[in-house]
This record gives C-alpha cells, structure tokens and sequence, in this order.
C-alpha cells in the first residue's frame, strides 16, 4: 500500500471552512485535493498556501483542451510545487504526450501526471448518451487508461470497481487514483460507482480521493483516523 493513500477532497465554498479543516490535519496522515471550485473561488494563492504548510496537494481540474493549451496549464501547476495534476484522457494522447514533455524540465520534481478515465458519477447508459462505443463504463476505461500509459502518464483517476482489471493489465506502477469512495454506511450522494476504503485498496487502487464523508463529518478527524486504521488491518 502507498504510504498515506487518502486525499481529502477540499470541495468547500467557503476558505474559512476550508482551512479550519486544514488546521486540524496533519500532512503526515493525508494528502490533500483542490478541485474546480476552490480553485475557481480561491486561485493559486490557496494552493500555494496548503503546499507551504507541507501538504501534498493534488491539483485536480481535469484539463482538456488543444495540446499546446494544456501542455502551458500543467507548466502552470508545476510552478504551484502541486503533487499531482490531472486531465482528461478523452483530449487524446497527443495532448497526454505534449503534457508529459512540458514536464520534463521538472525531473523528479515534476507532479505525477494522471489522466481522468470515465467520471465515476457515470453510468453505462450516459456513456452511451454522449455515443461512446462501448459496452459498458468499464470497457471505456481499459481503452482510456491503456491509450494513458502509451502516452507516458503515471496513471489514472477511476473507480475503484476498474481498478482490479486495471492493475493486472497495466501493472502494478501504473497509478490509480479513486474517487467514488464511502465508508460503509455513508451517503453515496452523486457517485454511482462506490466502494469501501479497503474494498478499494485490496482491488488495487493507490490513492484513494474522499470528500463529503470527510469534510461534511461532524468529527472529520476521527472519520479520517477511522479510515486510515481500517486500511492498517
Ligand atoms: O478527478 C477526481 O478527483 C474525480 C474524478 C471522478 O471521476 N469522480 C470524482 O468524484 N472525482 C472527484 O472526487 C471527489 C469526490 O468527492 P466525494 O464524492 O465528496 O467523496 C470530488 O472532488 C470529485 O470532483
């Protein structure tokens, strides 16, 4: 298992709420994910800020868009000293690729580069909506996330219902990050695709992004310490 597989999904509208939170935990025992509208709200000042308290942050804004365009954003997220960085696996491999190399300056101090597969709120017939030719949600993702290694990327972001199939065809060093994560017992809300944190690790994800059972928690803490010795055994 990867040391500190939780990311807590910092998905707050308010920066005082946020970092209230923040306050509370500990770089040692999560890493932490910034997302479209903290991002939107707050800008690189927040993520700046959670980097200069230690923390590893995931810059999460899925970017999809012309090579060039994305290649400059993960640039951008770079100079933010962020862990991770994603984008969507449907802008292509010659946009993964061109995001790669724009990296490469960075070295060892580049972030780990994952690719969105298809959105764990996703079902098999909004697939088919949007005509992709696919069975179902997880053949879609097997061609997303193999087209994601021939580019050159650390792994992908999916559910952790995949990443069993996933692990044994792409290897074990191939990244998976998984949202769609609940405690047993915890509203699924929006997700459809959901597992339990050690459901999720023993089907092989390495780090798994967990939101609303965290943060809108009566006692967040315990519900990450919960979590982090459930997945001690
Ligand atoms: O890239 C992501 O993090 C992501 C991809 C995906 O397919 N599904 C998904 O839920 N996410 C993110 O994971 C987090 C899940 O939050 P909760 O549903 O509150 O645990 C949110 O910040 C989503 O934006």
């Amino acid at each position: 298992m990867q040391d500190k597989p939780v990311v807590v999904a910092l998905d707050f509208d308010d920066k005082a709420k946020a970092l209230a939170l923040v306050d509370q935990l500990d770089p040692a025992q999560c890493r932490l994910k910034v997302g479209k509208e903290m991002f939107t709200l707050f800008g690189p000042e927040l993520v700046r800020d959670l980097v200069g308290r230690g923390f590893d942050v995931f810059l999460d804004l899925k970017f999809h868009d012309i090579p060039n365009t994305v290649a400059k954003a993960v640039v951008a997220a770079a100079e933010l000293g962020v862990w991770m960085v994603n984008v969507h696996a449907s802008g292509g491999s010659r946009m993964m690729r061109a995001a790669k190399e724009a990296l490469a300056p960075y070295g060892d101090k580049a972030p780990l580069l994952i690719a969105v597969t298809v959105l764990t709120s996703m079902t098999d017939s909004e697939l088919a909506e949007l005509g992709v030719d696919a069975d179902t949600a997880q053949e879609q993702v097997l061609r997303l996330a193999k087209l994601t290694q021939q580019a050159g990327l650390d792994g992908v972001v999916c559910s952790a219902k995949e990443a069993g199939l996933l692990k044994s065809t792409l290897g074990s060093d191939f990244k998976l990050v998984t949202p769609g994560i609940r405690p047993a017992g915890s509203d699924a809300g929006d997700q459809r695709r959901v597992l339990t944190p050690m459901d999720a690790i023993e089907a092989g994800s390495d780090f798994l992004v967990i939101g609303r059972p965290i943060t809108q928690a009566g006692d967040p803490l315990a519900v990450l310490k919960a979590i982090n010795d459930s997945l001690q055994g």
